[in-house]
């Protein structure tokens, strides 16, 4: 062992600098380039802020209508990723399924087929619109998939949202629904130097490519002390049963040290920015639902376990109910933080490829002492 100072899991340690946003735990304020993700959240379709995070700005009326006509036609799946899922057992978990499709896409692109341009701005550009576009096609078929259902073409007259909840579902909720499944995209597209995005972009370090970068992201995203923690959500909820078994069932999950998903966070001690926002797009929906088993066993979690340990919930916390109220399987929660993140992802690695150094950083050795092989 050294005298070096080892910081577990880097936690407090400032490891670069970004502009795409900035994480405020004392103000518990969340920017996007500047702009508070409560305004955006209030006024912006997701086009404009996935827009805003590459870019730097929010689009003008003509740019936004003109990424608006390339998202929407970069929208269809190739036949060879319908051949790819068809090869893939149907009860593999979306997260590997998604990551498997996203790794596939990544094969199409000739630019990658050299070595050269893997790191080009204006080619990543085209990377993150591409994979913008085919992510809600993607996520929508493996949603369809798993339920037995043939998939659900894009349609170029409808927005992102409204889209996306066209292809999984064949219909459209209510305005008002809609809505909520804007929100709690651009809640989700972004968040400084998370597990996921410091992922992509140690792998963008290496100046290798961005689908390289988004599959990492994809495989960090996956667990449940990170974005599988929307999933974990609702298994809990499930697990507890009503709200009548709350005490109960935190009582037993504390006294076996259980960590209670969709609470917690390693940046916010005192709540997450985004959960006010993303709370009240849930009562929206539970209003409309009349879900009042739902709504009981959801507040009272949350009232029973800050009082308990004083920790708050996080955004995975209200977008996991939402979801399910959306009509989503829980198993397909974090594919949807993926369509969201890779906006933060892909600006992540753009700004990476900028200002490059490679990540790579120390560590303390304290295995056995130097030994030799017997007769080397
Ligand atoms: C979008 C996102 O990724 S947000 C995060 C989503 N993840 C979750 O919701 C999973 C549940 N939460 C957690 O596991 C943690 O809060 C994390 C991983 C998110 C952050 O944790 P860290 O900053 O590493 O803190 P750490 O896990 O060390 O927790 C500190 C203390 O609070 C406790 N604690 C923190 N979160 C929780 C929780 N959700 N349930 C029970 N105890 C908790 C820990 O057990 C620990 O207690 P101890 O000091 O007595 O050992
Ligand atoms: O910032 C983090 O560590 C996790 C998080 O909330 C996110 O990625 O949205």
């Amino acid at each position: 062992m050294t005298d070096t100072e080892i910081k577990k899991g880097l936690a407090g340690v400032v490891v670069d600098t970004t502009a795409i946003s900035k994480v405020n735990p004392e103000s518990n304020s969340l920017l996007y380039r500047g702009y508070p993700v409560q305004e955006l959240a209030a006024s912006q379709p997701f086009e404009a802020v996935a827009y805003l995070l590459w870019h730097g700005e929010l689009p003008t009326a003509e740019q936004l209508a003109s990424f608006e006509a390339m998202e929407r036609s970069l929208r269809s799946l190739d036949p060879r990723t319908f051949a790819l899922l068809d090869t893939i057992p149907s009860d593999a978990h979306p997260m590997d399924i998604v990551r498997t499709v996203v790794s596939q896409l990544g094969t199409f692109d000739e630019t990658l087929h050299r070595p050269g341009g893997w790191t080009d701005r204006e080619l990543d550009l085209g990377r993150s619109a591409y994979l913008f576009a085919q992510l809600p096609t993607v996520v929508a078929a493996v949603q369809r998939r798993r339920r037995g259902q043939e998939p659900i073409p894009p349609r170029d007259d409808l927005d992102y949202a409204r889209n996306f909840l066209w292809m999984t579902f064949g219909e459209l909720p209510s305005d008002a629904a809609v809505d909520v499944f804007r929100v709690s995209m651009v809640l989700y597209a972004e968040h400084s130097f998370n597990a996921s995005t410091f992922t992509a972009r140690v792998i963008a370090s290496t100046t290798s490519d961005l689908y390289s970068a988004v599959v990492g992201a994809i495989g960090a995203l996956k667990g449940p002390l990170h974005g599988g923690a929307n999933e974990a959500v609702m298994h809990i909820f499930d697990e507890i049963g009503s709200a009548d078994e709350v005490g109960a069932w935190l009582d037993r999950a504390l006294a076996e040290k259980r960590k209670i998903m969709g609470f917690g966070h390693r940046v916010y001690k005192h709540g997450d920015s985004r959960v006010p926002t993303m709370d009240r797009a849930l009562r929206v929906l539970l209003d409309e639902s009349g879900d009042t088993g739902l709504a009981g066993l959801y507040e009272t979690l949350e009232r029973e376990f800050v009082a308990r340990k004083g920790i708050y919930p996080n955004l995975d916390y209200p977008s996991g109910p939402a979801y399910r109220l959306l009509g989503f399987d829980t198993e397909i929660f974090t594919p949807l933080f993926i369509a969201a993140r890779v906006t933060g992802w892909t600006a992540h690695v753009m700004e990476q490829a900028a200002s490059n150094a490679l990540i790579r950083p120390l560590s303390a050795y304290d295995g056995v002492d130097e030994r030799h092989v017997p007769g080397a």
